[in-house]
């Protein structure tokens, strides 16, 4: 089967992550898309980070209705941080019957030449691009492994519903219902 692995810290997942991996089960040759939470971004310095176990049950809430999406929690028992070229090998190895293709926004080509080992991850992945507005300058528009999805720009993030959440703004419908209430039932991010 040929799968989207949609990595991140989804810290938390929000509207732009569900459509972005909806887009690709249904728009792309990809059958399914699972979420990779990460424990740890090896570029991530977050004071709010949750832990992960909380990251995936929220993941877990926002995709339970949608049987082409899945959730993985494969790097929680890896070494921290979380090195995708690790987990890519490891999911290979685990899953020799399916095809992975890697999964991320623009804005990660912008530092993908500091991933460790990116040049393997391209020798052996495919990656599946979705554009993100204010996306500075990078040097994949045109690498035959790099495919971009002509799909509407999303400009939400993570950062800034944590930061409404903070300033007592409402996130209903940046987030999907079961995770806006179980955010506020365990009051995270205050
Ligand atoms: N609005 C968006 N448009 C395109 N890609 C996005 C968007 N939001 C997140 N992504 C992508 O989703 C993946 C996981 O991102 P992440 O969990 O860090 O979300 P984020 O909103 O960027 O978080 P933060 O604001 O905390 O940095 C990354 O590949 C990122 O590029
Ligand atoms: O492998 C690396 O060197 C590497 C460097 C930066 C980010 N990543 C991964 O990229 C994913 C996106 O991170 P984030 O925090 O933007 O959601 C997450 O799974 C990180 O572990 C991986």
């Amino acid at each position: 089967m040929k799968i989207g692995l949609f990595f991140g810290s989804f810290n938390p997942i929000h509207v732009g992550h569900l459509i972005i991996a909806n887009t690709m089960a249904n728009c792309t040759d990809l059958e399914q898309v699972w979420f990779v939470v990460s424990p740890q971004n090896p570029f991530k310095k977050n004071k709010s980070l949750l832990h992960e176990f909380d990251r995936l049950t929220m993941v877990e809430k926002a995709i339970a209705d949608n049987f082409k999406l899945k959730a993985s929690d494969i790097e929680f028992s890896m070494p921290k941080p979380s090195y995708t070229i690790d987990t890519l090998t490891k999911l290979s190895e685990r899953y020799p019957q399916h095809d992975f293709k890697l999964i991320m926004g623009e804005d990660n080509l912008v530092q993908f030449e500091n991933w460790k080992n990116y040049d393997k991850i391209l020798e052996y992945y495919e990656l599946y691009v979705y554009p993100r507005p204010n996306t500075a300058e990078h040097n994949f528009k045109n690498h035959p492994k790099v495919k971009f999805i002509e799909a509407p720009l999303l400009d939400i993030s993570a950062t800034f519903i944590r930061n409404s959440i903070k300033a007592g703004k409402p996130i209903r419908y940046m987030v999907s219902d079961e995770v806006d209430e179980y955010i506020r039932w365990k009051k995270f991010y205050l």
